[in-house]
């Protein structure tokens, strides 16, 4: 049988509760994924006074071909987004800035140093999503940057935020799409605190000085994101979940909600339906931790159908901002990148495949056998030949076919890397 005659067959069986597939398929042609550029080179960037990743996040692994300079990033970047389905965006950092070999320190960024990148996303129509780099820096050493007790590391860092607003500005006016600025922050302690409230304090006066400064809403959203704890702040983290739900709600600025930043028990898919009835938007870093913030590369399992489940169902596509937050140096980072997207649009399109009103409608009668019984039942849905039929129209590889693409750009790209970088290696030793 072929991906078409599975698909016709499979069509029938959703047809048949009333899912229009072609319809779905328009509809998630036009979802954009925020596809994170930092899963390409381990959270590295290429700041020319490069520290060692800090901030109480780990990158775990040595998969050989890691990029390392930003065309090279560039590169494995396009090559991931040309076996996902769709138009996506890609996420940027303010250590991947390109300062042609300067020193420029991040509260003193500018557009300019994101020229390239913005040329190359206006070559391929992406859109950009920035976040400014509150870690990996001798300023955040200490583990505390927008809460600092110094008043001048404060600064720094209000300033970096600042100048991080103004490229996301800019990125949105001439890409045409909004940018999305998400400020994170790893300030917290190791252990329990002998005072919570004044670090939380300082955090809100920075926020209030780094928002202060107005920024066309038309070109930049203002992003904040949570945590629960990190490596270094296990006791206390100042950038908590009810502060920044706090901080959003009454400041008019998005709320971010991190997969990996709450309790392993507590779900982001259980949130996102409270949070939308009293925040216009919100955006996600959609993660997997296992144990614990690990950053692991998403997979098609029951919080991410039941995530994309809550968005789809609940019709919040244009207000939920879906961005991917993971970063695996074990596996082929293209790999990872393709694998990660893969899965959150094969989600979406679960979603959109269930009779979701009358699902709905069964749960206001008070139908809970049938509810159960179907959800279960469509699990084993032809899920998988509506899939192919996707990639298929959408010109990507369908099923596994994108690995040997890989494997191919492995072979003859990311392997020459290597051996490049083993080279230079044994030169200077
Ligand atoms: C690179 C980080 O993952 C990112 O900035 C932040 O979103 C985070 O999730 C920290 O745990
Ligand atoms: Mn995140």
């Amino acid at each position: 049988m072929t991906i078409k005659s599975q698909f016709d067959e499979a069509k029938k069986e959703y047809e048949q509760w009333g899912v229009d597939v072609e319809a779905v398929f328009d509809k998630l042609k036009k979802v954009p994924i925020s596809v994170h550029c930092w899963q390409g080179d381990d959270v590295g960037g290429f700041e020319i006074n490069k520290e060692a990743l800090s901030g109480g996040i780990d990158v775990t692994g040595n998969y050989p071909g890691k990029a390392s300079t930003p065309e090279e990033l560039r590169k494995d970047i396009e090559k991931a987004l040309s076996l996902i389905p769709g138009k996506h965006r890609v996420n940027l950092h303010a250590i991947y800035a390109e300062t042609d070999g300067e020193v420029v320190e991040r509260d003193q960024l500018q557009p300019k140093h994101f020229e390239k990148w913005v040329a190359w996303a206006k070559q391929l129509g992406l859109g950009l999503d920035f976040n400014p780099t509150l870690f990996s820096h001798q300023k955040a050493a200490g583990g505390l940057t927008l809460s600092h007790p110094d008043p001048e590391i404060r600064k720094f860092w209000v300033d970096h935020c600042i100048a991080s607003r103004k490229i996301g500005e800019y990125f949105g006016k001439e890409l045409g799409t909004p940018c999305l600025t998400n400020i994170w922050i790893p300030d917290g302690y190791k252990d329990t605190p002998s005072d919570r409230l004044t670090p939380r304090k300082r955090l809100k006066e920075s926020l209030d000085e780094i928002f202060a400064v107005e920024i066309d809403e038309r070109f930049n959203i203002d992003a904040v994101e949570s945590k629960l704890f990190g490596i270094g702040s296990e006791s206390y983290v100042v950038g908590s979940h009810e502060f920044y739900l706090s901080y959003a709600l009454k400041n008019n600025k998005l709320c971010l909600l991190d997969t990996g930043h709450y309790h392993p028990t507590e779900m982001v898919s259980n949130k996102i339906s409270a949070m939308l009835l009293f925040n216009d938007k919100l955006a996600l870093h959609v993660s997997r931790p296992v144990r614990w913030d690990s950053d692991h590369v998403v997979t098609f399992d029951d919080e991410l159908k039941e995530i994309a489940l809550e968005i789809v169902r609940n019709d919040a596509l244009e207000q939920v901002m879906i961005g991917l937050d993971f970063f695996d140096a074990s596996i082929n980072r293209v790999a990872a990148w393709t694998i990660g997207t893969r899965n959150m649009i094969k989600a979406l399109l679960y979603g959109m495949l269930l009779p979701n009103d009358y699902l709905k409608e069964l749960q206001e009668q008070g139908d809970f056998t049938r509810r159960l019984a179907l959800l279960e039942e469509f699990k084993t849905y032809p899920f998988g030949a509506i899939w192919n039929q996707y990639c298929e129209t959408m010109e990507v590889p369908v099923k596994e076919q994108w690995l040997e693409e890989v494997m191919h750009y492995e072979e003859t790209v990311l392997a020459q890397r290597s051996k490049a970088a083993m080279l230079d290696a044994l030169e200077k030793s």
